[in-house]
């Protein structure tokens, strides 16, 4: 895996720096710094105890972990959460409790959800009269078919 040097500071002196589990991995897991219990539906803003400098031309986005989102319904409210370049503040993430009934009780250094450190790049938005044909055109929103389980589960 190709590596970039990120800045970073420890603003909680002995939270863990964000470790990647396995080598090929794309996301280094970030923890929680507090203890905090996140009832059904509900929300709640953590702490990870980190803030980064990220070079210019690179974007870093705050992922949900799955095996947690399948076991316990742990989510990202607004995944994936945009550490823009310049950014020097703490990374905070805004977990969700999917679950419809249980409570999820997150304990500070528990792994809460991954950073992806990617390239990123402006657009230069030219407006024009036409836009080039495509083979999709303007077919979005189920243009290819595959609704057989819409069909099974609203009858
Ligand atoms: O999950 C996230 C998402 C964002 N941020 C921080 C870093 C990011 O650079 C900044 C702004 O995020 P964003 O642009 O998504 O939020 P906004 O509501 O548009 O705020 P702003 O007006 O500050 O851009 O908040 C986090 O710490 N965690
Ligand atoms: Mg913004």
């Amino acid at each position: 895996m190709p590596s970039v040097e990120v800045l970073l500071s420890r603003l909680d002196p002995s939270v863990p720096l964000p470790s990647y589990a396995r080598a090929g991995d794309a996301g280094a897991d970030l923890v929680t710094t507090t203890d905090v219990v996140i009832g059904p539906g509900e929300r709640e803003v953590v702490g990870t105890g980190i803030a980064i400098a990220l070079p210019e031309g690179y974007a870093a986005f705050v992922h949900p972990r799955s095996g947690l989102a399948a076991r316990v319904g742990l989510s990202v409210v607004n995944t994936p959460g945009t550490i823009d370049a310049g950014y020097r503040g703490e990374i905070k993430v805004c977990l969700v409790n999917h679950d419809l009934r249980a409570p999820i009780v997150l304990t500070r250094g528990d792994r809460i959800a991954q950073l992806v450190v990617q390239k990123v790049e402006h657009a230069v938005f030219r407006e024009v009269d036409d836009l080039p044909d495509s083979d999709r055109g303007a077919g979005g929103y189920g243009s290819t078919g595959g609704h057989e389980v819409l069909a099974r589960t609203e009858g």
